[in-house]
């Protein structure tokens, strides 16, 4: 049997397990899509036992296919969605209320009210947290969840109860209540973890009113988690004397393993990813970067004990676009079919939709918006709308790159390439609009799956399998680059009318709040 890494890739829309051998080649992969809730307007939730049995499930399918082509995983890399929250049991594992995903804006009036209240405190949180405050991240989840759920904050009080983000929660699972640990870089997203001195920040936890017994030890992403013992009858296939426990030994929120999948260890490198959302990370090194811009400051990846710190441009809503044309508009057969619409449309289609179905991420921070679409003739068809869609994720990639590109301390993103991965960037006539609207050279790698190969590849660290970052920098290869072939007449003529499209919904929001 030839060694192998099992990635745990646990996301929005999907879990996925991918066994990949040491060079970085896919052995095998599982999926399984799961339902997406909606029980109130701007509310996101998941059922995590669903998450739970279906990351159970594919695992055991990547691995017995793994073992069948003769390669024997031999330890664990977790990634996840990050910011989505889960309470559960300590005594059952029984998670108390649904996990509420990072794309909900229920907390949305508890942020305004500590803002309001304490003037000059998201300057404070954002110094020692790198973020705002806003309902994307942790600590309010688990707020309203202890004050929702009936007896629970008491309950917490008394160490009945943990909280935490999905690598967590799966975790604890996957260790049979062994070990209630997380990462730095999934800390790094929760509102209350003060990412300079890399510790549960008390007087953040009081601001937020969550107790520091519920959350779980902080590790650095390449380290020991726990040993996972329940795939050892699927692990037996393989003979009587394979190893049959598995060491968790690497874990990292999605959008920082598709950094370190994307091999962009250098201060400059940069990336985008594009699945449910789109989540721009540029490496700053060292040193973490106060953004100017309403970007994000956050831990890119801890390892023996040093941090490397990113700036982040993140966005709600991405690939989640493609699948509302094809799930609730109808106007899709496939998310693929998106680029034989999107290339029937010339230049001159004039529909601008801005999807802000949950609000607004980076750089405006508008929990308040929702989607609009402007333009519509008596011409606008499936096609219009489907290319508006995938337009409109490029759009916002250029506010991104605008933002970053003005920060005054961070790397100079003037000759930056932008590498790109997750769903969507299988779509090259995305990549193309991409390329000619940032105009930049884009860059898609041969291995897409960046976010579960990052994972594998801080297990494969920690295991032993490699010696170091620059081994691992060395195995990313290039599929395709799209350059800019647009003339910037056209460029701006699109931006402007970006521009106008976004002040018009955020306006609506405001005069009908
Ligand atoms: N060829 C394509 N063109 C456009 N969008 C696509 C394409 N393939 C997948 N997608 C979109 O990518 C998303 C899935 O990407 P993925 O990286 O798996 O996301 P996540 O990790 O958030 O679940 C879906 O929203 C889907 O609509
Ligand atoms: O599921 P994704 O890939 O869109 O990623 C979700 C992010 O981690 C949310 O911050």
């Amino acid at each position: 049997m030839q060694a192998a890494i099992l990635a745990i890739d646990q996301g929005t829309t999907s879990s996925r397990a991918i066994v990949f051998d040491k060079s970085g080649a896919i052995i095998s992969t599982a999926q399984q899509e799961f339902a997406q809730m909606f029980p109130e307007d701007g509310w996101v939730e998941h059922d995590p036992e669903t998450i739970w049995s279906g990351v159970v499930s594919v695992c055991k399918a990547a691995i017995c296919d793994a073992i069948r082509k003769g390669y024997l995983p031999s330890c664990i890399g977790i990634t996840n969605q990050r910011e989505t929250t889960i309470v559960w049991e300590r005594d059952t594992g029984k998670a108390i209320y649904n996990a509420i995903v990072w794309q909900d804006r229920r907390t949305d009036a508890i942020c305004r009210e500590l803002k309001d209240a304490r003037p000059g405190i998201e300057a404070i949180v954002s110094a020692k947290t790198g973020l705002l405050i806003d309902p994307y991240f942790s600590a309010t989840k688990i707020a309203w969840i202890l004050d929702r759920v009936e007896g629970s904050r008491q309950r917490a009080e008394r160490g009945e109860l943990l909280a935490g983000t999905v690598d967590s929660f799966l975790i604890w699972r996957l260790t049979e209540g062994r070990n209630h640990v997380t990462d730095a870089t999934n800390a790094s997203r929760t509102n209350i973890f003060n990412i300079h001195d890399n510790i549960w920040d008390d007087e953040l936890l009081d601001l937020f009113q969550v107790p520091a017994k519920v959350l779980p030890q902080v590790q650095d992403c390449a380290s020991d988690f726990g040993t996972c013992h329940l795939f050892e009858e699927v692990m037996a296939s393989a003979g009587d004397d394979a190893r049959k426990s598995l060491p968790i030994c690497g874990v990292a929120g999605d959008q920082q393993a598709a950094l370190i999948g994307q091999a962009c260890f250098k201060p400059g490198m940069v990336k985008s990813t594009y699945g449910t959302g789109c989540f721009m990370v540029l490496n700053t090194g060292s040193t973490p970067v106060r953004s100017s811009q309403n970007l994000l400051t956050t831990i890119g990846y801890r390892i023996n004990g040093e941090t490397c710190y990113a700036l982040e441009g993140s966005i709600f809503i991405a690939g989640a676009a493609v699948q509302w044309l094809r799930d609730r508009m109808q106007l899709l057969g496939s998310s693929a079919e998106s680029k034989t619409l999107a290339e029937q449309v010339g230049e001159k289609n004039d529909v601008v939709m801005v999807p802000a179905f949950t609000g607004m991420g980076a750089p405006y921070w508008n929990a308040r918006t929702r989607g609009a679409v402007y333009g519509i003739t008596r011409n606008t068809g499936a096609a219009e709308m489907v290319a508006a869609g995938l337009r409109s994720v490029v759009y916002q990639t250029c506010d991104l790159w605008e933002a970053i590109g003005s920060e005054e301390n961070a790397p100079d993103l003037r000759n930056a390439i932008l590498r790109v991965d997750g769903g969507m960037s299988a779509n090259d006539w995305f990549l193309q609009f991409l390329a000619d609207m940032l105009d930049a050279d884009i860059e898609r790698p041969e291995i897409t799956e960046t976010t579960a190969l990052g994972a594998a590849y801080l297990a494969g660290l920690q295991s032993g399998l490699y010696a170091s970052l620059e081994e691992i920098s060395e195995k990313w290869s290039r599929n395709a680059c799209f350059q800019s072939k647009m003339a910037p007449k056209q460029r701006n003529r699109y931006l402007k009318r970006w521009a106008a499209a976004v002040n018009a919904t955020i306006l609506f929001a405001e005069q009908t709040a």
